[in-house]
C-alpha cells in the first residue's frame, strides 16, 4: 500500500455534528495504532480564544487574528460549548481562516507512519489522497440527542428544540458555504450510524476500513 511518495497510512473521517465521528476516528485510531486530530478543536479553539477577547465573529479579520500562535488546551470544556459551537461554525466559513489552519492539518496527515483525521474536509481538501475515507451521518434528531445527553454529561446546558435548530443551521452552513463545504468525497464510504450503538458503529468502521485494505 505504501509507494514511496506517501509516508503512512490516512484514514479521513468526515460527517456533520454529532454524527459520531469523533468516536468514530478516536476509535479507529486506536485498532490502527495511529495518531489521531480533531480538526474541529482547531476551529473552536479560535472561537474560544474570539469569545474570550469579547471580539466579534462576523469580522473576519478578528478570527483571523485569533488563530495567531493558536495553543489550546483539548480538555477545556468551555471549548465543547453550544456557544463556542456556534461561534466556530461562522468563523469556519471565513477563507482566511480556513487558509491559516490548514497547513496544521496537512502536516499532522503527512507525519510518518499515518494519521486519522476528523472534520468536514479532510477527504475533499486536507488529505484528499487519503487511503480511507468515511463520511459518518446520523439523522438531525438523533444527533441532536446525542449531542444533549453529551452536555448534560459534561455539566453543561442543552435543551433538545435548540440543540436541534442548532445543528440543522449549522448544518446548512456547513454544506453551503463557498469554501471547502461539508460533502461526502467521491471515493468515500458512506456510514449512517442513526441506528447503530457506539460500539456498533464503531466496529463497522473497523470492517470497512480493513475492507479497503484488504482490496487496496
Ligand atoms: N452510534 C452512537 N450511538 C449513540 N451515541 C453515540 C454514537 N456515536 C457517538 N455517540 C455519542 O454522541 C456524542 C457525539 O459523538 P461524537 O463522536 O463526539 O460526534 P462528532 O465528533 O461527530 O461531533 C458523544 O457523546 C458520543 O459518545
Ligand atoms: N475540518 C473542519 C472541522 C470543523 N469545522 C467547523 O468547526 C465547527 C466545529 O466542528 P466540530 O467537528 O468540533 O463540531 P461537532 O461536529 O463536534 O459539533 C463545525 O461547525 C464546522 O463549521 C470545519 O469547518 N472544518
Amino acid at each position: 500500500m505504501q509507494d514511496g511518495s506517501r509516508k503512512g497510512f490516512v484514514i479521513a473521517v468526515d460527517g456533520p455534528a454529532a454524527s459520531g465521528k469523533g468516536t468514530i476516528a478516536r476509535a479507529l485510531a486506536k485498532h490502527f495504532g495511529l495518531p489521531h486530530m480533531d480538526t474541529g478543536l482547531l476551529y473552536r479553539a479560535v472561537a474560544l480564544k474570539i469569545w474570550r477577547w469579547g471580539g466579534d465573529p462576523n469580522i473576519e479579520f478578528e478570527a483571523l487574528r485569533a488563530c495567531d500562535n493558536l495553543g489550546f488546551d483539548p480538555d477545556d470544556e468551555e471549548l465543547r460549548s453550544e456557544p463556542i459551537s456556534r461561534i466556530a461554525s461562522k468563523i469556519s466559513s471565513y477563507a482566511s481562516v480556513r487558509d491559516a489552519l490548514l497547513q496544521r492539518q496537512r502536516d499532522f496527515a503527512a507525519q510518518e507512519g499515518g494519521a486519522v483525521l476528523d472534520g468536514r474536509d479532510i477527504g475533499t481538501v486536507i488529505a484528499p489522497e487519503a487511503d480511507v475515507k468515511l463520511f459518518v451521518t446520523a439523522s438531525a434528531e438523533v444527533r441532536a440527542q446525542r449531542r444533549v445527553r453529551e452536555l448534560l454529561e459534561r455539566g453543561m446546558p442543552g435543551h433538545y428544540d435548540d440543540v436541534l435548530l442548532d445543528i440543522r443551521a449549522r448544518d446548512e452552513r456547513d454544506a453551503t458555504r463557498e469554501i471547502a463545504p461539508l460533502l461526502q468525497a467521491q471515493d468515500a464510504d458512506l456510514l449512517d450510524t442513526s441506528d447503530l450503538t457506539a460500539e456498533q458503529a464503531i466496529a463497522e468502521a473497523i470492517r470497512l476500513v480493513e475492507h479497503k485494505l484488504a482490496n487496496a
